[in-house]
């Protein structure tokens, strides 16, 4: 019997990225640092965050996840002891440059928070208050952009009769929405979402999540969330941050059914964090 020797360039494993796409990339991280002081909390993060997904950043709490989604609308550099080296391409350029007016970057990435934060203001005037700021006036189109974007939020059959109402009146879950809606008025590109159920009702949480699935058609969205069932229900993508680093980023059905690296099987078979 012979045997055939494969030629070395076949039995070599060649190395692939790991999350293979032809979709293009809204954001690529490359070889993101952050510091609060001396604190290093994010380590040489290189992320390639493709278009029209959901991807979720999960981790044990401390690891730096929501720096680091605070940190791809620039919302981080506010804090005076922050600093920051590496890159963000987000569309072809780098957020970072000193020609990048943060103004621009947060027309195209809107954020949602943890806790519902409406303005204390009526329904209507939550939603038009955006658009109002880019300079938009007329009253119909103002209209439309309401209706279109509770709409768009899964909210408007239970307000459109109460458009005049003060936001704060509704419900957290039916807050969290508006907020959603709110965001959707200055049609952005991304959404940004920090934990935006952990302070909502299990039936409001799934209308979210439904949501989030729905908006993916439309916009790119990064949610970090705390839930790995969550994470397993509605994202394409995870990644799992660990002390600063990301372990493993893959596709969420590898993530969860078959992890290539064994702290990952520890957090999501919840052994820590
Ligand atoms: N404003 C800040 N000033 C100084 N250090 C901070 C600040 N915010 C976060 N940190 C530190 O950065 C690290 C990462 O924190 P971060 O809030 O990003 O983690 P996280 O994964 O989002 O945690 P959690 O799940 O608890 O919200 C921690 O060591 C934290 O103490």
């Amino acid at each position: 019997m012979t045997t055939t020797i494969k030629p070395a360039s076949d039995v070599l494993e060649k190395k692939e990225p790991a999350v293979k796409s032809n979709k293009a990339s809204v954001y690529k991280t490359n070889q993101l640092n952050l510091w609060y002081g001396s604190n290093h909390a994010l380590k040489n993060i290189d992320l390639d965050i493709k278009e029209n997904e959901v991807t979720a950043i999960i981790g044990p709490s401390g690891c730096g996840k929501s720096t680091f989604i605070k940190t791809l609308n620039r919302m981080i550099e506010t804090i005076p002891s922050v600093k920051t080296s590496g890159e963000i391409i987000y569309r072809d350029r780098n957020i970072f440059s000193k020609k990048y007016q943060v103004e621009e970057l947060r027309t195209k990435v809107g954020m949602v928070f943890q806790k519902p934060n409406p303005f204390p203001k009526s329904i209507y005037e939550n939603i038009a208050y955006g658009p109002r700021i880019h300079g938009i006036k007329n009253k119909k189109t103002l209209d439309e952009i309401v209706e279109k974007s509770l709409r768009g939020a899964a909210i408007w059959d239970e307000v459109k009769d109460r458009l005049n109402e003060n936001a704060y009146g509704l419900s957290g879950g039916q807050q969290q929405r508006i907020c959603i809606a709110r965001c959707l008025a200055i049609e952005p590109d991304v959404i940004l979402m920090d934990e935006p159920t952990s302070a909502l009702d299990p039936i409001s949480t799934l209308k979210v999540e439904e949501l989030v699935q729905n908006l993916k058609k439309e916009y790119s969205i990064i949610i970090v969330t705390h839930n790995m069932q969550q994470a397993a229900r509605i994202s394409d993508k995870t990644a799992f941050f660990l002390n600063g680093e990301v372990v493993e980023y893959d596709e969420t059905n590898k993530i969860f059914s078959n992890p290539t690296d064994d702290r990952t099987e520890d957090y999501i078979s919840g052994r820590f964090g």
